[in-house]
């Protein structure tokens, strides 16, 4: 596998005609093996720029390279090697998952019909529907259908798999076994590309997250460096507020909020057990007095400036 990144966007915008700028100037880039969380609130361009990954609709301006190839020109190299879901394939419901999955390869014209059957089984095998091949689809759950769809996505072999809110709509069973799905592609070495409004599901998958807000891109980085950037803060709870706070404030304490019944800053580097003695000292009342962790939710909240869904 080369080093190129299998997705590069530069400057990838699209306006509608309605004036809509729906994805300005976005630079992604996502890295080799990674499974990368493309999140963002409904309606914030996430599957505007997923079509025009896929070459399904057109940039106004801006470019897209797949597996270090231009698109949409390079596209017949390329697309063969992408598995995609975008929008829930439409099934059949009276045929079998087996023969839902062979029709939709019977569509495509780069496979091979004499290894059909044995590349849906073998489809079927990697989502775990094997046991459920010729059940029809009618009788599927929705986790079940949203498996056969990766599954669809999985009948050649693939570089890249890019799925458009693989969970939305699961019940919290077939959510979880979609998500157990990716992290077993990517752990096979699929590079994943998945879009999602949900937090947790990003915390829970993703190696690395890009966070998209009304079209713009705020942030990609990876989650080890997303997480190492959560400064803990010190939280004071106390009723008298303004001796905390100027007690803090002058041992070099920053950042420093005060709310109702508590006082909170950024302690930096300062020892824990010195700052509780000086408010003691100072005959400040302490009822609480501890570190804590921002979660990336309220990261995420503090750059888009919008809550996300965090439900699991
Ligand atoms: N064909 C279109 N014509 C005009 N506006 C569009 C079109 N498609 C999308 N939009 C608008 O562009 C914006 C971004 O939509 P998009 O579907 O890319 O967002 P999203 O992040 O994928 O959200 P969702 O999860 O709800 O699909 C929205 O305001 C949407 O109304």
């Amino acid at each position: 596998m080369s080093d190129t990144a299998p997705v590069i966007t530069r400057g990838l915008t699209k306006r509608f005609r309605s004036g809509q700028v729906a994805v300005d100037s976005v630079d992604l880039e996502v890295p080799t093996g990674s499974v990368f969380g493309f999140l963002g609130p409904n309606g914030s361009g996430k599957t505007t720029t997923i079509r025009m990954l896929l070459g399904l609709i057109a940039p106004t301006s801006g470019s897209v390279e797949l597996l270090g190839q231009p698109m949409p020109k390079a596209q017949l190299a390329v697309l063969p090697r992408v598995g995609a879901m975008v929008e829930g394939p439409a099934f059949y419901p009276f045929w079998s998952g087996q023969a839902n999955l062979m029709r939709f390869d019977a569509a495509d014209r780069t496979s091979d019909p004499r290894t059909r059957k044995a590349r849906a089984g073998e489809a079927l095998e990697r989502v775990g529907l094997s046991a459920a091949a010729g059940k029809k689809v009618r009788a599927y759950s929705l986790g079940m259908k949203q498996r056969l769809g990766i599954a669809v996505a999985l009948m050649q072999r693939r570089d890249l798999l890019v799925l458009d809110e693989p969970t939305n709509g699961l019940d919290p069973q077939g959510t979880r076994e979609v998500r157990g799905l990716i992290r077993e592609l990517a752990a096979d070495g699929i590079t994943v590309f998945t879009s999602t409004h949900l937090l947790a599901e990003v915390e829970q998958v993703c190696t690395h997250a890009a966070v998209m807000s009304r079209g713009k891109l705020l942030r990609q980085s990876s989650m080890v460096e997303l997480r190492s950037e959560l400064r803990p803060r010190l939280v004071v709870r106390t009723p008298d507020l303004g001796a905390a706070a100027e007690t803090l404030t002058g041992l070099g304490v920053t950042d420093l909020r005060r709310q109702e019944e508590t006082v909170d800053g950024d302690p930096g580097e300062l020892p824990i057990d010195k700052l509780a003695a000086a408010l003691v000292a100072a005959d400040v009342r302490i009822h609480g007095f501890g570190l804590e962790r921002p979660s990336l939710e309220d990261a995420f909240v503090a750059l888009t400036g919008e809550g996300f869904d965090v439900a699991e």
